[in-house]
């Protein structure tokens, strides 16, 4: 089959289209510094984006393993939980879970537990069988304290019903640094490497994006084939061949006219999670107070998430008349895995939908919303998935995550790392009593609380 790529439709960023819309003069004022930015990419490429061959090999070794196992339960978060939820559901049928061994080709279940939420943990373990379970305890820095609370429960559960951990549970993270790499080389667990120079939020395409994903029979050298397709044109310097850098680029100079929003609106439920993980990759790199000289700057965009037809009727009433501090980006799906026709019940009032398919009504939906917020001048783009194929995601993945480096590069910060973060972690391990961990939240001078 013909490998389709992505298509991006930026006509809605532009004027005449929307008025107010950027200009091609608008893109010329700012062009030298994202052809900067695209050599930057170029000449030193990224870790993520080297897309290192060992990455699916080191997995592939454990093929052998994994298919003892009928149910992979992950845990990890953020960066270690988003890729490989994004994965699951975009790759898999949703009902995918519930399907029999037989209906799934053999291939394992996946659940993720990306949080300590007690309801969560108890209602996947709940529906797991431990003997033919494997856990991957994913964490790059191998000390997150949410993912060391859920590998203890699982060892725990483990042994106290007579299993080996070891023979359960494969560990993810640094080569070298870290409690769980630790555990690795005293306990001798199984175990893959997250690449040191990936940042978590970058790592979907390495070991731990693509553990789970191959325990479900997913693709991932087509994976990594769309994904490398993508990082390559991502190095193109005329900006319309190049989707990456437009949409930093446009993203940019939203920015800089106050459209401090970036909502992604998938007409796709399967498509949940890639909106999720494009909001931590979004958040967590562009959010920051300094820039690379050290002065604040207090910058970012909001990335907002929304499913249509769904959020048509929870959201569009504030995109189309709020506010216009939103860039829209629609994540448009041409062809589903399944299809649905929508009877004739033979009244009238119904016969425009009669003998319809259901997308047809999905993705005229789409199209319905994008031109009302065009005719409000609300500027909007849109990537269209001719189908969910393992190419087509990883090349949204990686124009993503170029886009994000360009977009860092653009507003002179460090995509890269996420110091915001530390200090609630910190005061965190202080409350449950971590020893070098002190903090008293005091009293406050002013007390507003309603019982
Ligand atoms: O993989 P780790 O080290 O457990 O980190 C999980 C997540 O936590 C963060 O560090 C933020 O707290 C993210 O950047 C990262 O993806």
């Amino acid at each position: 089959m013909k490998k389709m790529a992505l298509k991006f439709d930026f006509s809605n960023l532009f004027e005449p289209n929307i008025s107010g819309g950027l200009r091609e003069e608008d893109l010329e004022s700012t062009k030298e510094k994202v052809i900067e930015a695209i050599k930057n990419f170029t000449e030193n490429t990224p870790d993520f984006a080297r897309l290192d061959r060992k990455w699916i090999d080191s997995v592939k070794e454990l093929e052998e393993w994994v298919v003892n196992f009928d149910t992979v339960v992950v845990l990890g978060i953020g960066g270690s939980g988003l890729g490989n939820l994004a994965l699951h559901y975009s790759l898999r049928p949703l009902n995918w879970n519930e399907m029999s061994r037989e209906e799934r080709n053999g291939y394992a279940r996946v659940f993720v537990v990306d949080n300590v939420d007690p309801d969560l943990m108890a209602s996947v373990l709940d529906r797991i069988d431990l003997k033919t379970t494997l856990f991957n305890v994913i964490s790059k820095s191998g000390s997150t304290a949410e993912v060391m609370a859920n590998y203890s429960i699982a060892r725990g559960i483990l042994e106290a019903n007579g299993l080996d951990p070891k023979e359960h549970i494969l560990i993810t993270t640094d080569p070298e640094k870290g409690f769980l790499r630790k555990v690795v080389k005293e306990e001798g667990f199984r175990s893959l490497e997250v690449p040191p120079g990936v940042g978590g939020r970058f790592s979907v395409l390495t070991p731990v994006g693509l553990f789970s994903a191959m325990a479900e029979g997913i693709d991932i050298e087509e994976l990594h084939d769309g994904a490398r397709d993508a990082f390559e044109r991502c190095k193109k310097e005329d900006l319309f061949e190049n989707p990456a850098a437009m949409i930093a680029l446009t993203h940019y100079l939203y920015l800089k006219r106050g459209k401090s929003i970036s909502v992604m609106m998938a007409y796709s439920n399967r498509m949940t999670y890639l909106v999720d993980w494009y909001r931590q990759l979004w958040a967590e790199s562009l959010g920051k107070r300094y820039n690379l000289k050290g002065e604040e700057v207090f910058t970012g965009q909001t990335p907002v998430k929304a499913i249509g037809a769904t959020d048509q009727h929870s959201q569009i009433q504030l995109y189309n008349e709020g506010p216009n501090d939103k860039v829209i980006t629609f994540l448009r799906l041409e062809n589903f895995d399944r299809e649905i026709i929508i009877p004739d019940t033979g009244r009238e009032e119904l016969k425009y939908l009669a003998r319809k398919r259901l997308s047809e009504l999905l993705l005229a939906e789409q199209t319905g919303t994008e031109e009302a917020l065009r005719k409000n001048d609300r500027p909007n783009m849109k990537v269209i998935f001719d189908r969910l194929t393992s190419y087509n995601v990883g090349q949204f993945f990686a124009y993503y995550e170029a886009a994000t480096a360009f977009m860092g590069y653009l507003l002179e910060i460090n995509p890269f790392d996420q110091p915001g973060v530390e200090l609630g972690k910190k005061i965190t391990f202080a409350l449950m009593g971590r020893e070098g961990y002190e903090y008293e939240i005091k009293d406050r001078t002013k007390k507003v609380i309603i019982e």
